[in-house]
């Protein structure tokens, strides 16, 4: 039997299996265009014409065709994704083949035009450009995987404003780039396009701007302002929670925006979901699009932000010292660059050679506070098999029987709470599961917090007794 021919057949039928398991539009959207390039027995090649398409497939999808294509085997084959290299014009036209985007293109091409002939220029556009920071830009912005997803759909946004993902949400904790991506967009926007109308603007900023045309009898100044921008960037939108009027305003700001096919991007500490007080019609807007996270650098990503860092401050720095800084200063990439920073005020006024111990007595504090703040997997795991009473050994092992995955799910759960390690070193630490289980225990986890008090008791005291023991 030829080994192409068996892949070929083996591809085929996964494709079919693929196109049982999931709704018509998910499987035209991200596996219709997946050809199969290389077919061996122990290997499938499948590849896409976007970095973007890529890389969502890979994290979401790659577990299930490989299980399938497995399952069609009988073989631990392996199965990657990898993009055939195109523009990020095609890339677009790909995604508004999909009903949903064309009939956004459809308004777009039907609106868009006028609008933007007949809109005036308003004179409040160079102030909020001002509010860019020209070092935000996507050259200086380092991709590692918890970024990855965020950095390629804020770039096919930059290019195709209004026409690749309306909206773009991305959420992430504090200091981990959302906004250097946000500034990133605005300056590519306006490369392309150097008369494009982008505004961006803190969620508290709109908030105090709608109070203020409030009070002066500006409002629709206000409005022709917003409602007239080429793209609409808010940063913090968390901070809409419970301003009922301001949300008011800004729902109305999104429809005429979104509805003639201007770009919006939103940034968040937490998903729309999570966001307390907010109307349900905004999130289920803020969803429309795309939402993607941002997680907290690994540690080579680490290494290569601080060595950016660090040139761009004309800091040379050891190996030695790179290393211990991404080791020890973890949290946010704002406070390695204060790390940094403080490092160079120092460097500038001494005449020797920085060296590894000076370099710990000058951030003492700032280490010691990155030190209490971690809790390890390894404590999770520990403090929660002690809780449910079962052997730290059946936590990790393979067996099944609800007495052990509940607990199990509960500690994968709050691994990914309290600590900023990937989805997949998590997994490993839990006998090598891979990152869709753990996003599946965790979901797990929720729904029942939710449905079950004493389930959301359990958890809190367990978060709140790690808490305490790492400060
Ligand atoms: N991947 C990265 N590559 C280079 N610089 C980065 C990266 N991520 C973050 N930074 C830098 O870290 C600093 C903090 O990032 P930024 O302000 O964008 O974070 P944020 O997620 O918006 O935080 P907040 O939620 O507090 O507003 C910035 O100076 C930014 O340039």
């Amino acid at each position: 039997m030829s080994s192409t021919q068996t892949a070929a057949s083996l591809w085929q039928s996964t494709n079919e299996e693929l196109k049982n398991l999931f709704p018509a539009d998910v499987y035209e959207m991200w596996f219709s265009e997946l050809v199969c390039t290389v077919e061996t027995d122990s290997k499938l090649v499948l590849t896409t014409n976007s970095e973007f398409n890529a890389i969502w497939i890979e994290n979401n999808f790659l577990d299930i065709i490989t299980q399938q294509a497995r399952s069609f085997a009988g073989s631990a084959l392996e199965v990657k994704i990898e993009v055939e290299k195109t523009k990020d014009a095609e890339v677009v036209s790909k995604s508004a083949s999909n009903d949903r985007d064309a009939s956004r293109l459809t308004d777009a091409g039907r609106q868009s035009p006028d609008l933007r002939h007949d809109r005036p220029v308003t004179q409040t556009a160079p102030t909020h450009r001002t509010l860019i920071n020209p070092s935000n830009t996507f050259d200086n912005y380092v991709v590692g995987s918890g970024c990855q997803l965020a950095h390629a759909a804020s770039i096919a946004v930059a290019n195709a404003p209004g026409r690749a993902y309306n909206p773009l949400f991305v959420f992430g904790e504090t200091g981990l780039g959302k906004t250097h991506l946000m500034h990133a967009v605005a300056h590519q926007m306006l490369a392309n396009n150097p008369k494009a109308r982008i505004a961006y603007v803190s969620t508290e900023k709109f908030t105090n701007e709608f109070i203020h045309a409030i009070r002066e009898n500006k409002l629709s100044k206000f409005r022709q302002y917003y409602r007239n921008v080429d793209a609409l960037l808010v940063d913090d939108i968390h901070f809409l929670s419970g301003k009922e009027s301001t949300q008011e305003e800004f729902f109305h700001t999104f429809n005429d925006l979104f509805e003639s096919g201007r770009q919006i991007f939103l940034a968040s500490d937490r998903p729309a979901n999570e966001i307390e007080r907010l109307e349900n019609r905004l999130i289920s807007r803020f969803q429309w699009g795309l939402v993607t996270d941002i997680q907290a650098p690994d540690f080579e990503t680490r290494v290569a932000i601080l060595k950016n860092k660090a040139s761009s401050m004309n800091l040379k720095l050891d190996d030695e010292i790179m290393n211990f800084l991404a080791e020890r200063v973890s949290r946010n990439v704002r406070r390695m660059e204060g790390a940094l920073t403080r490092i160079a005020g120092y460097d500038n006024l001494i005449d020797r050679k920085l060296d590894l111990n000076s370099v710990e007595r000058l951030l003492s504090d700032l280490l010691h506070e990155e030190a209490v703040s971690k809790v390890t997997v390894d404590q999770i795991q520990k403090k929660v098999s002690e809780y449910y009473k079962i052997r730290f050994s059946e936590l990790i092992g393979r067996r099944r029987t609800s007495a052990i995955v509940f607990p199990r799910q509960v500690a994968m759960y709050i691994s990914r709470t309290l600590t900023s390690d990937p989805l997949k070193s998590i997994g490993d630490a839990f006998g090598g599961r891979d990152h869709g289980t753990v996003i599946h225990a965790c979901k797990q986890v929720e729904n029942m917090m939710e449905q079950d008090g004493s389930v959301k008791r359990g958890v809190d005291y367990l978060i709140k007794q790690l808490s305490k023991e790492r400060s």
